[in-house]
């Protein structure tokens, strides 16, 4: 396993796979599309399962387990949102050799299988709200270009399903799921997000309103769904009678919320902060924060200093993991220090402290910080502290730098010319927009006209036309006066538009 041969402003998706390979976060398996999560990326999966869990359990979200089935019957039942999907459902047609009664759906998603039940749980006001999430896996037969973490066949996922007595309360749980998704990827994976309104088109059909955290790629200049929280209206609840005995008999059906976090995420942090070393770890989710190496051990070391040195080296580990840090020191025999620096900035460690024969009596070591390249000299002293206060300013300096690299690829644009342009420099557009869906069609097509030296896409493929991303919450200014850059019609908004994933 060399390191990385691919460079990510050359060959971006070798590069990405390369990455994912060489750092040991993933490997294929004998389906296309399914892969193997191995621990090092799944440790980054667990600490944002603990995160949001967390945040769950105190807004009083109960997780529970439901079938990975479906009766053929059960999906069918909300078919006007699943038939856009139908193509993507597998299904399960035979046991052994015998062949089923009728096929079995795997759950792409588990409204259908959950709000049956939902419909028999709750009949008065006091059982509401109700508020129900599941951590599992899904499946979607995709039949675009699979990529792992990105666009998989089975992805790991959580899906929230609550339901409330009156739409304010589920405006704000919609709205309270989506800062959790932004808080993953900007507190614990330093990747910045903007949070939104989707579009008509681009909202799920099933929803009322559809709310998003838009991510950018600015080495290819797309953008990226980071996560949804949809605000289902009664639309479900009155297909499924989830429904409570009004005052004066009659049926109240419930407003319900779906919001879906997946191991997506973990494609967005690796595209995100890695470079042509390897993989860049957030601090918050690296299984080894820091990494002890012993250093300058040579033929002229006596072997009463290099015991010294190890043992300073596993007693620096030790006061790290007394201070919660995971630390590990790496006294392994006959390798190099240069062949393990470059396995743990490949395995995109985000701090190694050096110790060598120097550090016995200065009561220093020299911390290399991965993300940056920076060397700095730091003091023994209160160690753990110190590690934790260097972590923590890694974490602010990979968001800073992020969101600097995101903002710099917004271009507001008032002029439809200037759309494609910023689009073949790898940029996304906020453009004053009427917000009509056949607008949003015209602009897709519009826009996916030959790239001209955009490296990142196929010269011989027309580019890709711009999608809406988002409605940001945030609005650049208002918009009342302007005039939507592609039909003319008013503007009702600045929106997001842009090349996506
Ligand atoms: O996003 C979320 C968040 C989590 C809960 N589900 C919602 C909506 C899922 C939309 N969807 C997405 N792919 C599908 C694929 C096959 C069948 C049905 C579907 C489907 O309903």
């Amino acid at each position: 396993k060399l390191g990385i041969e691919a460079k990510k402003e050359v060959d971006f998706s070798a590069w990405y796979t390369q990455v994912l390979l060489r750092a040991e976060m993933m490997d294929y398996s004998d389906i296309s599309g399914c892969y193997i999560l191995r621990p090092w990326s799944y440790k980054i999966w667990k600490e944002i399962q603990a995160f949001l869990g967390q945040r769950f359990e105190a807004a009083g979200v109960e997780d529970s387990y439901f079938p990975l089935f479906i009766s053929q019957g059960a999906l069918q039942k909300e078919k006007d949102h699943v038939e856009g999907f139908a193509p993507e459902v597998a299904w399960v047609t035979r046991s052994g050799s015998s062949e089923l009664p009728e096929p079995i759906a795997v759950r792409p998603t588990s409204e259908t299988i959950m709000y049956p039940a939902y419909a028999k749980w709750i009949n008065s006001h006091r059982d509401l709200p109700l508020k129900m999430n599941q951590w599992c896996n899904v499946v979607r037969w995709e039949f675009k270009h699979p990529q792992p973490f990105l666009r998989s066949r089975e992805f790991l996922w959580q899906e929230g399903h609550t339901c409330f007595l009156t739409k304010s309360e589920a405006d704000q749980d919609v709205l309270q799921a989506l800062e959790s998704y932004r808080a993953v990827y900007e507190d614990l994976l330093a990747v910045p997000m903007i949070k939104g309104m989707k579009s008509e088109k681009e909202r799920f059909a099933g929803a009322l309103y559809t709310t998003t955290v838009e991510g950018f790629i600015p080495s290819v200049g797309r953008g990226i769904q980071g996560g949804t929280s949809h605000c289902l209206g009664q639309n479900f609840s009155k297909m499924f009678k989830i429904g409570v005995e009004g005052k004066d008999g009659e049926t109240e059906y419930v407003w319900q919320n779906s919001w879906g976090f997946t191991t997506r995420s973990i494609g967005v942090m690796v595209m995100t902060h890695s470079d042509n070393s390897g993989l860049v770890l957030p601090p918050r989710v690296a299984s080894i924060q820091v990494v002890i190496v012993p250093v300058g051990i040579t033929a002229k070391t006596s072997a009463e200093d290099e015991e010294k040195i190890q043992a300073k080296c596993t007693e620096l580990a030790n006061a790290l993991i007394a201070a919660g840090i995971r630390a590990k020191a790496d006294l392994r025999a006959n390798i190099t220090p240069g062949w393990k620096f470059n396995h743990w900035e490949l395995k995109g460690v985000p701090v190694r402290f050096e110790v060598g024969p120097k550090e016995l009596t200065s009561n220093q070591t020299r911390a290399c910080i991965r993300y940056s390249g920076e060397k700095r000299q730091v003091s023994l002293d209160n160690i753990g502290q110190v590690a934790k206060a260097l972590l923590d300013e890694i974490h602010g300096g990979m968001f800073a730098k992020a969101k600097t690299a995101y903002d710099a690829c917004i271009k507001i644009v008032e002029k439809w010319e200037d759309v494609t342009p910023a689009l073949d420099n790898k940029c996304c557009v906020l453009i004053p927009w009427c917000e009509d869906s056949t607008c949003e069609d015209q602009i897709k097509d519009r826009s996916a006209v030959k790239a001209t030296d955009d490296a990142a896409v196929d010269s011989r493929a027309p580019a890709m036309g711009a999608k809406s991303l988002c409605i940001p919450f945030d609005q650049p200014a208002k918009c009342t006066e302007k005039f939507c850059v592609q039909c003319g019609k008013p503007a009702k908004s600045y929106t997001l538009f842009g090349r996506s994933y």
